[in-house]
């Protein structure tokens, strides 16, 4: 069985897959001083919880935090003793191209992004994954990652504000009613949410005219459902394209390497 880890700079996810066949998943917030330890007490006692029998072979793991890289790798050594594939480091094989500037180190959930885009959908595609930061990755026709946009988050835009100004509160994200903002928590959830979704069409109109072609745009990441409220943005949703993903470098690895 494979575990796959995603780890964001907000929350790691651990995924377990037999072949194809989902077994489960977990998330638990991304600190690097978590050690191989505490990440085995945590995840053996949800497996135990859940009744799944559970025999790890594989592990592939993600990161756009480096420094958790680490840990990740003596739990795999010490409690399933394997070694994991890491996307991002060299003797880790893509099953696409990656044509950016020469020394540029592009985040492994974007590649990763790129993998499982490519596999759902096709080429030319615009993910756009809303995690700690928003990053639109651009697929060409061929499935390369070609580049893309990075934009502040939406959590860490309302943290921005609530940082700089002394009378806004901190305030969780939803879909306001109304553009008019009767009261502050509203006004800043319009600014944001609003905002955002300008930004969204903004970028991938400019992204297709770049191209100068048609593209299926596609969300993914922890607020990505917040934005399958309002009309249409996207093309496609899906909540585990990152997962999915790792499974495909996983088996590319497994045939290739
Ligand atoms: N179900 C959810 N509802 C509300 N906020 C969420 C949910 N899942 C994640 N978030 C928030 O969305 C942001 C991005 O989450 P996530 O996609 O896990 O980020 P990353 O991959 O960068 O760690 C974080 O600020 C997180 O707190
Ligand atoms: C842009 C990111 C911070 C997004 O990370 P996330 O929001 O998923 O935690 C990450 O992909 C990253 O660190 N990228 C490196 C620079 C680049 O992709 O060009
Ligand atoms: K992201």
């Amino acid at each position: 069985m494979l575990l796959a880890i995603d780890c964001g700079n907000t929350n790691t996810v651990f995924s377990i897959w037999n072949g194809e066949a989902f077994i489960g998943t977990w998330r638990t917030s991304t600190d690097w001083q978590r050690t191989a330890d505490q990440y085995y007490v945590w995840l053996s006692t949800l497996i135990k919880f859940y009744q799944i029998e559970v025999d790890i072979t594989d592990m592939i793991i993600s990161s756009t935090v480096p420094r958790v890289v680490f840990n990740l790798r003596v739990l795999a050594d010490r409690y399933f003793h394997t070694r994991p594939i890491v996307v991002g480091k060299p003797d880790c094989l893509l099953p696409v191209d990656v044509r950016v500037d020469t020394g540029t180190a592009v985040g492994p959930d974007r590649l990763v992004n790129t993998v499982a885009g490519h596999d759902m959908y096709g080429g030319d595609l615009i993910v756009v994954d809303f995690g700690t930061a928003t990053t639109f990755d651009v697929v060409s026709s061929d499935g390369a990652y070609i580049g893309g946009v990075i934009a502040p988050g939406v959590n860490l835009s309302l943290e921005a504000l609530h940082h700089a100004a002394a009378a806004l509160p901190h305030v969780d994200i939803a879909k306001p009613q109304n553009v008019i903002g009767t009261n502050t928590v509203a006004c800043m959830q319009s600014g944001v949410f609003w905002g955002y979704v300008g930004l969204v069409k903004e970028i991938c109109a400019r992204i297709k005219g770049e191209r100068a072609r048609e593209m299926k745009i596609i969300s993914t990441g922890g607020l990505a459902p917040l934005f399958q409220q309002t009309e249409d943005l996207f093309d496609e949703f899906h909540d585990d394209l990152t997962m999915h993903g790792l499974t495909v470098i996983h088996r590319y690895n497994k045939e290739n390497n």
